[in-house]
């Protein structure tokens, strides 16, 4: 592995301290290795996602270095060391403000925003103009299973092709599933009608899979790492938290004072919920991931005798 490494980066000696360190010409660098089926497309994925958060100048992520192949097969992720300490709960409330920032932080839809609300076309303009898409410029992983990320015109479009019927499909195709073939029809027009209030939102960067195990912080600041990004709405980043329990009401308290929840958002997490619950069914199989997602098919479906 050092020899790829010194050839991958042009360095003159590399020294292996722990999991992921190298010390690289006397630099510490973190890298992350892949071998799966998918390996090259995950960590391109992943560096695409942490270039366009580091990109933005709000959370702070690893900056990377190079994506490179190591031996067949194998792919690596080349990137800043972070030195984060243990302790990060009472960081909480400025991670909801940094996500709250990124998701903010596209400077030419905020602009165009602006522009358009001036012209009084606010939806209109933007579609006039071809330029409020949604997507990323390659595909991410949340898990080793590629994303389809192709430009969509909306949100609506782009979360039911996208992510909703992309998953169920490949969990019919692996493992075939009987209740979701003959559930989709009915869902897609549900979840058609719930995201029908989304059409005015503009795109924002998502870090994709930030759950309690994918933050950390310094000795300043929260940091993000281990992104699966995609310009999505906003909303979408919390159905991976609350599949784990959420960050609580500090992260909350953060986000909350930069980008306040829209109306709404109360009946459209359930739909987030699924998407993570059919994607950890995609990776690890049926058992309790089946039966959540099955039960939250149920809820979407029928809200007036489930809700909570
Ligand atoms: N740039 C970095 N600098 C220092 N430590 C890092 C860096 N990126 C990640 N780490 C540490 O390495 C651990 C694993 O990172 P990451 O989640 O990106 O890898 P992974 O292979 O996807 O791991 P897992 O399967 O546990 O999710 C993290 O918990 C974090 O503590």
């Amino acid at each position: 592995m050092e020899d790829a490494i010194r050839e991958a980066l042009g360095a003159q000696s590399v020294i292996r301290r722990s999991n992921g360190l190298y010390v690289v010409d006397r630099k510490k660098i973190f890298i992350k290795t892949n071998s799966s089926e998918h390996a090259r497309l995950l960590c391109e994925g992943e560096a695409a996602s942490l270039e366009a958060i580091h990109e933005t100048s709000t959370v702070k992520c690893p900056k990377v270095i190079k994506v490179f192949e190591s031996s067949r097969g194998k792919w690596n992720i080349a990137c800043e060391f972070i030195d984060m300490e243990e302790e990060n709960a009472a960081q909480l409330e400025k991670l909801g403000e940094e996500m709250a920032r990124l998701h903010s932080s596209n400077p030419s839809l905020l602009k165009r925003e602006e522009e358009a609300k001036a012209s009084g076309d606010f939806v209109g303009e933007q579609r006039r103009e071809g330029e409020r898409r949604f997507g990323f410029v390659v595909p991410t992983s949340c898990g080793v299973i590629p994303q389809n990320n192709e430009w969509c015109e909306d949100w609506r479009t782009f979360f039911i092709r996208c992510r909703l019927k992309d998953r169920i499909d490949k969990i019919i195709e692996k493992y075939g599933s009987n209740e979701l073939s003959s559930q989709w029809s009915l869902l897609e027009r549900r979840a058609d009608d719930l995201l029908r209030e989304t059409d005015a939102v503009l795109p924002s960067l998502v870090h994709g899979d930030l759950w309690a195990g994918n933050w950390g912080v310094t000795k300043e600041t929260p940091v993000v790492f281990d992104p699966s990004s995609s310009y999505s709405d906003p909303e979408f980043e919390a159905g991976i938290q609350n599949m784990f329990g959420g960050f609580g009401v500090s992260y909350t308290k953060g986000y909350d004072k930069i980008l306040p929840r829209r109306h709404g958002w109360h009946d459209r997490r359930f739909l987030y919920l699924l998407y993570h619950n059919l994607n950890h069914w995609l990776h690890f199989g049926g058992g309790s991931y089946r039966a959540t997602s099955l039960s939250l098919i149920h809820s979407i479906l029928h809200p007036d005798i489930d809700s909570d």
